[in-house]
């Protein structure tokens, strides 16, 4: 049998990260950046007002109080988008809004509430220090500085920061497209009338579901029987368009094993035993056009298992999330200690959906189905927000213990 580790990095091998295309900072979310982002401006591009008031020589009204206010000539008014550089002359004070630039001459801005709001002259009554409400050029991010690095996965605040910096276009990787096919002829869409021997096809809709949330454009398919002509066609069809293809069923030594028996024969796809539970039967390979392809196993909690430790790496590689060097997997783990025990098959690395629970700042994990690790437990995986990770060499987890969990909640 094959570890886990072993397998994991096959099918890394498979992929690369994806070539970079060009995006609007608006339509960024979630791709991952290609290359430094460096601030072609300053960030703010000139000094500006950070109040509404009145940009003055801080030295006119230095003596200004409420029982001796200082009156100045009010020479300009400068909303937020003026370009207008009217020189601040002793004597004399600009109108200012909240985001204007503060105009030459002027080295501080008196709040409105501190005047009497005039706009031919205005009485300022509090004295500002120097600088006082002046937003300074260059004090977010001067020209040439890194806004953001290669390999940053773009969230909220990173799209902004690169719109502020005046970016049209970022440079990113594009995003994976991934098709996933279901495999089995008990197999139809959630929904259809059912009868004895078929059951709702839950497999596409998890790992398109996955899918989507690891970042890939997705193409579910949905299920296809087990005739190898029909799934023949199906991969054919659709290898072409992807960057990753998966396929969920039939990969054990059944008689109708029909994605076994089709990729066998197509050569380009090895099936191996992984020393894991669930999730033993794996398939990896190339489709003969040579679109990656991994084939995971049908039980709807090992395809969601081999979907976390062996797809969602593959996914953040295509990616470039990479290019931090980080490994995908574990920036999700963590460690908990178990409340309830359970026998575990020795020889095989373990992963028990768990149920995490913070209790004074300390990680607890409880499994998340009565029925513990059976492979078909899919309603039962709702509940679990994280798998618990029991090594190969041990066959009881005792209450108490601390494991390595993964988590599939974030
Ligand atoms: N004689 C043996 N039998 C089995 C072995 C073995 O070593 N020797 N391994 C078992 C293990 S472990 C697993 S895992 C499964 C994997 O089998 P397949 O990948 O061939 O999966 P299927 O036989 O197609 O289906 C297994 C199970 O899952 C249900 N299923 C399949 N697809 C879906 C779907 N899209 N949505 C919901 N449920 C699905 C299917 O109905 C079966 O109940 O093999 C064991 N057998
Ligand atoms: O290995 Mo199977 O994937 O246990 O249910």
């Amino acid at each position: 049998m094959r570890s886990v580790t072993e397998h994991a990095a096959a099918v890394l091998d498979l992929v690369a990260p994806l070539p970079a295309v060009d995006v609007p900072p608006h339509a960024a979310l979630g791709h991952v950046l290609a290359e430094d982002l460096r601030a072609a401006e300053a960030l703010p591009r000139w000094d500006n007002s950070a109040m509404d008031g009145y940009a003055v020589r801080a030295a006119d009204v230095a003596t200004a109080e409420p029982s001796a206010p200082v009156v100045l000539r009010v020479v300009a008014d400068l909303a937020a988008g003026s370009g207008a550089e009217p020189h601040v002359e002793p004597g004399t004070a600009a109108r200012i809004m909240t985001g204007a630039p503060v105009p030459p001459g002027a080295d501080a801005v008196v709040p409105v509430e501190h005047t009497d709001g005039g706009t031919t002259t205005v009485r300022v009554d509090r004295a500002p220090r120097p600088g006082a409400h002046v937003r300074r050029a260059g004090e977010d991010v001067a020209v040439g500085d890194l806004v953001l690095a290669a390999g940053t996965e773009l969230g909220p605040t990173h799209v902004a920061a690169a719109a502020s910096v005046n970016a049209g276009l970022l440079r990113v990787h594009r995003r994976p497209r991934v098709v996933v096919v279901s495999t089995g002829s008990e197999l139809v869409p959630a929904g259809s009338p059912l009868r004895r021997g078929t059951i709702p096809d839950s497999n596409s809709v998890l790992l398109a579901a996955a899918a989507e949330s690891a970042g890939a454009d997705v193409l579910r398919v949905g299920a296809v029987t087990d005739d190898v002509d029909e799934l023949g066609s199906t991969l054919r069809q659709h290898a072409a368009t992807a960057d990753l293809v998966l396929t969920s069923g039939g990969v054990s030594v059944g008689a109708y094993d029909v994605v076994k028996a089709l990729l066998t024969a197509w050569g380009g796809v090895e099936f191996v035993a992984v020393a894991m539970q669930p999730g033993k039967p794996q398939g990896a390979g190339r489709l003969p056009g040579g679109t990656p392809v991994l084939c995971l196993p049908g039980n709807p909690v090992s395809a969601h298992v081999s979907f976390e430790v062996f797809v969602r790496p593959v996914l953040a590689r295509l990616r470039g999330l990479d290019a931090r060097g980080g490994d995908a997997l574990a920036r999700r783990t963590t460690r908990a200690v178990v409340d309830d025990g359970w026998r575990t098959p020795q020889g095989r690395e373990q992963y028990m959906p768990v149920r995490l629970r913070d209790e004074d700042g300390v990680l607890h994990a409880s499994r998340a189905a009565r029925g513990g690790s059976g492979s078909h437990l899919v309603a039962g995986l709702a509940g679990s927000d994280a798998l618990a990770v029991v090594p190969a060499d041990v066959d009881v987890v005792e209450p108490g213990t601390t494991l390595r969990i993964l988590r599939t909640d974030l």
